[in-house]
């Protein structure tokens, strides 16, 4: 049996811990990563929810930018949760002019497109892959994906709006499932990370 792999949480800004929990939950090593050398160390990396602003300003900041894109083009499972679904996009529409993201999968996210922080909001999702029933998910200004290309699959639908993919080895949800204590979708993604490796 191949030994549980070491994923990482890209610790720069926003809701880490709860996706250390989660990982452990799903059978992970789970550990925080702010530096080039703790990112060479891990299998699969997780990217929080925040605001995709200030992580691309501290990324770049960090020295962590370009080794961050070369890992995820290498081929390195990633998961991105909300701001981490920006980082994530090709395209950006609605981020700031200096806003950098590490690409990954082929598809255009608008931020904030789902309202502000008072229109945040919970909403059961059924996810293409997960079995056992809608997952709970939190929308917390949360994005979503206004078109995709020929590579990227479409997960989940919310209301007519796409909020989750997976592009090869790359996931990304709209909505932050660290928050509900069902780790379905971490499981998943720890599933992906697995396959990758055996
Ligand atoms: N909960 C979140 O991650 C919010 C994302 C935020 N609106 C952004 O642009 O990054």
């Amino acid at each position: 049996m191949v030994s549980t792999p070491t994923i990482g949480v890209l610790a720069l800004q926003g809701d880490v811990r709860e996706h250390l929990v989660a990982l452990a939950s799903a059978d992970a090593l789970a550990r925080p990563v702010r530096r080039p050398e703790e990112l060479a160390e891990v299998d699969g990396l997780v990217i929080p929810g925040g605001e995709s602003t200030t992580m691309s300003k501290l990324a770049v900041i960090f020295g962590l930018l370009e080794p961050l894109r070369e890992r995820v083009r290498a081929g390195m499972p990633v998961y991105g949760t909300c701001a981490g679904m920006i980082m994530l996009a090709d395209k950006i529409l609605d981020g700031r002019e200096d806003q950098e993201t590490l690409g990954g999968i082929d598809m255009i996210v608008r931020r904030n497109a789902f309202g502000r922080q008072n229109e945040s909001f919970e909403a059961s999702v059924e996810v293409a892959g997960i079995e056992g029933g809608p997952v709970e998910g939190v929308f917390i200004r949360a994005p979503w994906v206004e078109s995709v290309g020929a590579a990227a699959e479409i997960l989940a639908v919310h209301n007519g709006h796409t909020v989750a993919v997976r592009q090869g080895n790359v996931l990304v949800t709209s909505f932050h499932p660290e928050l509900t204590g069902d780790h379905r979708v971490h499981e998943l993604f720890v599933k992906m990370v697995r396959a990758t490796r055996s």
